[in-house]
């Protein structure tokens, strides 16, 4: 707590020049927290005041007492002197609830967390110890009348409702306060890993200046119907853009040549194109299912069935596939399909996004990227959610891309697990490249042609002789 307490103090005093700082204190240790932070602003010369629910909490009285014994006051929180303080207050520190909240909120403090809320608007900021008041820390969907931050302390490790949905978007600018733990523990505890870009950026191939484009990946597009024909297109851009050697699309539909570095082959209908391909050279890696249509469940059926390296998106993404797949297989859902694939609603889906992912590795095997923002990777080893990312990355196109960089990845001789956790940053890297240049209106081409230096950025904050 005491740990925690002074990352909160830090935060405060990094955010404000001057000013007086508010602190509520809830009844549990996140109330303790806020004490604590009192205690560090207060001998570092900030003029403090501190509301504060009654409490039994063996560490929060605690640190009440060690409040009080620096010269600090407490007053009791209540609505009349509340709005009174907050009228001097450049910066209100929420202290009441953390992880042990369970919703709903109660109307006493609902009361409380609607006058902060409405304080903020006329341009105070919050601070949230560890969650939002009124968040729940597992779960992504806000109930009603939660706290609004600018900027939430959490410690040690990252929660989901701070990563995903409208809990994310209540949290404000997440840090990650470290705790005196042993080491390793944080690592062992931790529901999922957040890899940073350092640690990314080891899992990329190198090119060596002998490389050709036969040793550079080849990779199989499997997809698209009438109507859908985009698909596969932006697939293929997405492996080619990725640094896949030879991209080669196949599909009984018309697909558009989008770029002349893209092979188009067209068949008459599955069941021959499937004949043929099966006396072919192998790929190194397949994407199937990008616009497939009808046939899409069937002609993946035979392409697993080869025991290569294979992504499996879109139409292809039905639980008839369950039991067909491999350990080199990586199945690429949306919330809507992973809401398909396990027979749940997609809130249920996108409200806990790591439960959903895990449900689905379970079912299907190999490795899972549940797309979102962010997406999280499945996989024997454990969750890992990718940084980053543009709210413009929500638009048609995206998800097909994806699935040719993870060919590409998994084409240029990566595991399926380092490919599905490369691939998902490089993706949501070249997102943000792409949103500064053209915020909101994003396409998937722009983001396909951001891919090459998405990868520059990612291999360039490896350590020094890794890349
Ligand atoms: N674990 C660690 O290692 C560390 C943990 N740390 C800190 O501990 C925090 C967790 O503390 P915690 O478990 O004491 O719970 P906390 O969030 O303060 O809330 C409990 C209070 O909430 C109340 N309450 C609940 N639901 C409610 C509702 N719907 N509406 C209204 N009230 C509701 C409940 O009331 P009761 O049900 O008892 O009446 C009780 O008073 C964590 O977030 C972090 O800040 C750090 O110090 C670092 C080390
Ligand atoms: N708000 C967002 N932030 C970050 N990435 C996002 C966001 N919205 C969507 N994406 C990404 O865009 C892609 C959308 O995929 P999908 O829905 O399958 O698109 P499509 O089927 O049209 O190709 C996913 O990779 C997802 O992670």
């Amino acid at each position: 707590m005491e740990d925690a307490g002074r990352a909160v103090a830090d935060a405060v005093s990094a955010r404000m020049d001057s000013g007086r700082v508010l602190l509520l204190a809830g009844g549990g240790a996140n109330g303790g927290d806020a004490f604590v932070a009192a205690r560090h602003l207060l001998v570092r010369g900030v003029e403090v005041a501190v509301l504060a629910r009654p409490s039994t909490h063996p560490l929060t009285t605690l640190n009440r007492r060690r409040w009080l014994a620096v010269g600090g006051n407490v007053a009791a929180l209540e609505p009349a002197t509340l709005r009174r303080e907050l009228r001097n207050a450049s910066v209100t520190v929420d202290g009441l609830l953390g992880t042990g909240f369970t919703p709903p909120l109660r109307p006493a403090l609902a009361e409380v967390t609607g006058l902060v809320n409405t304080w903020r608007q006329g341009g105070g900021q919050v601070v949230a110890i560890d969650v939002p008041s009124g968040v729940d820390a597992m779960n992504a969907h806000v109930p009603d009348g939660a706290m609004h931050a600018d900027m939430t302390v959490t410690f040690m490790g990252i929660k989901p409702a701070l990563l995903f949905g409208t809990a994310a978007a209540l949290a404000g600018e997440v840090t990650v306060a470290p705790l005196s733990v042993v080491p390793g523990w944080v690592e062992q505890e931790a529901l999922a890993a957040w890899p940073t870009d350092a640690q990314v950026g080891t899992l990329l191939p190198r090119r060596h200046a002998d490389a050709h484009k036969g040793t550079a990946g080849r990779v199989w597009i499997v997809g698209g119907h009438p109507g859908t024909t985009g698909a596969p297109a932006l697939a293929g851009v997405g492996a080619l853009r990725a640094g896949a050697g030879l991209v080669t699309v196949h599909s009984t539909a018309e697909v558009p040549l989008v770029t002349a570095e893209l092979m188009v082959h067209w068949h008459t209908a599955w069941p021959p194109a499937l004949a043929q391909l099966r006396d072919m050279a192998r790929p190194d890696a397949v994407a199937v299912g990008m616009g497939l249509g009808p046939e899409a469940v069937a002609v993946t059926r035979e392409l697993l069935s080869w025991g290569i390296p294979t992504v499996v998106d879109a139409d292809a993404l039905r639980p008839d596939l369950a039991g067909a797949g491999h350990d080199r297989v990586i199945w690429t859902p949306h919330p809507g399909e992973a809401a398909r694939l396990l027979g749940r609603r997609a809130a249920e889906i996108t409200a806990d996004p790591l439960g959903a992912a895990r449900a689905l590795h379970d079912q299907l095997g190999g490795v899972v990227v549940l797309k979102g923002g962010p997406s999280v990777v499945a996989h024997a080893g454990g969750l890992s959610v990718a940084r980053g990312g543009h709210p413009g990355m929500a638009s048609a196109g995206m998800g097909d891309t994806l699935s040719g960089i993870l060919a590409a990845l998994l084409g240029q001789g990566m595991s399926a697990p380092d490919a599905a956790v490369a691939g998902v940053r490089l993706h949501a890297r070249a997102g943000e490249r792409a949103g500064a240049a053209h915020g909101y209106g994003l396409i998937a081409s722009d983001v396909a042609l951001e891919l090459g230096r998405a990868w520059m950025d990612v291999a360039r904050s490896a350590p020094a002789g890794t890349w």
